[in-house]
């Protein structure tokens, strides 16, 4: 092993309260929300097929101009209570907000900044209003932060010259500074998302990134960290020089999902987050661009995320208004009606142990143990294939929902076919496996 200074606090999965809800939560809802979710992708008439959290970049808009959207932010329609109550009836257990996306601007009305929410129309403390609904609703609340920042004048991309370190200097301390106030504002908050960590100057300050954590977590016992914060000594991000994860869940699956059968991704807590449309984070006023996942579709990432011990973060993106589109509050709503049925599948599950079938995904319940079989491919011998460890069997398999007990029937090799009856199946459903030792 490499010996480092600045690797991972620990090794393993954390096994403490805070984390150990995390990994129960299991669903989340990513929000981006700042100055880009205004022109929504499209400027002085002409659309970019690109994030649209990215249109600076994309349509070559000065940085004067851009920050010029400050002075037209007001979303006089932003309602916590309704946002929280759409997220609870999705069925999300978590919530992650842009508190500052790369473009610098601040939700929250910060001490260190004047681009942040108090300088616009708008004024108010809409991180208070949020972090309170959301919390009120029974759903923790995480914040995403990205260390990239367009608007400071100290950053730096490379470190270059020493004015480059001087700059870098003052930059970390304003991003120290910056976390450490929204601990401070929101103490319901349960963990940082890092994001725009990639750059060689974040590479180059290891060091800073550990210490960093360190003093977060001194600040906020039990305070979960996605492994976007850190770089080792040698500027290995994610994971260090050694391989060994460094913060606390995996955070590198965004847009994209391990291989269904690859086990090595249980070692770690780790995450998927996800968009609806192809590749739009923040609000994009045409989602016809690309291909939209439908319901079953995010469902069945949801269902695979469990099934590998991970979580699944949904991204919605609302509009400079407040709002969300039409296509995500259905969607919301859909998941939302599959979850009254079949959260107990998802909730507090992890990874069963079983080898994966083409039928769908296996989930465990750590508290109850219970084996869950979520169906999303039914074979056309309407046989679905279960392989158990030699010194179990099943004793029953129930349609959860209707109830209905299903019949079985085992090989010797030690494999059963649980019997679906022939009919149509227009949308996923779970089957309740009890397991019982071999005589
Ligand atoms: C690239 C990139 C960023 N990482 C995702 C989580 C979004 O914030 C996107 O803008």
């Amino acid at each position: 092993k490499i010996k480092l200074d600045y690797g991972p606090l620990y090794h393993g999965k954390r096994q403490d309260p805070a984390m150990k809800k995390w990994r129960e939560n299991r669903f989340g809802q990513f929000i981006h929300w700042g100055l880009y979710s205004i022109p929504g992708g499209v400027w002085e008439g002409k659309t970019y097929g690109y994030a649209a959290e990215f249109l600076k970049a994309s349509a070559g808009i000065s940085t004067e101009r851009w920050n010029g959207l400050k002075d037209e932010f007001n979303p006089t329609e932003f309602n916590g209570k309704e946002w929280a109550s759409m997220a609870k009836a999705m069925g999300a257990k978590y919530v992650c907000l842009t508190t500052k996306h790369h473009e610098g601007f601040c939700l929250w009305p910060s001490k260190y900044t004047e681009f942040d929410i108090e300088n616009t129309p708008y004024q108010k403390d809409l991180m208070k209003e949020f972090v309170d609904a959301y919390s009120e609703a029974g759903i923790d609340v995480y914040l995403y932060y990205s260390v990239l920042d367009w608007y400071h004048p100290d950053w730096r991309t490379k470190l270059k010259t020493m004015d480059d370190v001087e700059a870098f200097e003052r930059f970390k301390t304003f991003t120290q500074n910056q976390l450490v106030e929204l601990l401070e504002r929101y103490p319901q908050v349960k963990g940082l998302w890092f994001d725009g960590t990639w750059d060689q100057c974040w590479k180059d300050n290891g060091k800073f990134s550990y210490e960093l954590e360190v003093l977060l977590k001194e600040k906020r016992p039990g305070l979960i960290v996605n492994s976007r914060l850190r770089a080792d000594d040698f500027g290995k991000r994610h994971r260090d020089s050694n391989g060994d994860l460094m913060g606390d869940f995996e955070s590198g699956y965004e847009r994209r999902l391990p291989d269904p059968r690859d086990t090595s991704v249980t070692k770690n807590d780790w995450e998927c987050c996800m968009t609806i449309p192809e590749n739009q984070w923040g609000y994009h006023k045409d989602w016809t661009l690309t291909h939209q996942k439908n319901t079953n579709e995010l469902l069945e990432m949801l269902a695979q995320c469990s099934s590998q011990g991970g979580n699944f973060l949904l991204n919605f993106g609302p509009n400079g208004k407040g709002v969300f589109r039409a296509e995500e509050k259905r969607i919301a709503r859909e998941i939302g009606e599959w979850m009254k049925t079949n959260s107990a599948a998802i909730y507090g599950s992890d990874y069963a142990g079983l080898k994966k079938q083409d039928w769908g995904y296996f989930t465990k319940n750590t508290k109850s143990g219970e084996v869950y079989m979520i169906v999303f491919n039914v074979p056309i011998s309407y046989q679905l294939r279960v392989e158990l460890p030699k010194h179990q069997t099943i004793s029953k398999a129930n349609m959860v929902g209707i109830g209905q007990e299903l019949q079985l029937e085992k090989f010797d090799s030690n494999e059963t076919f649980v019997l679906l009856p022939p009919k149509s199946y227009t949308s996923p459903f779970v089957i309740r496996l009890e397991l019982k030792a071999n005589k």
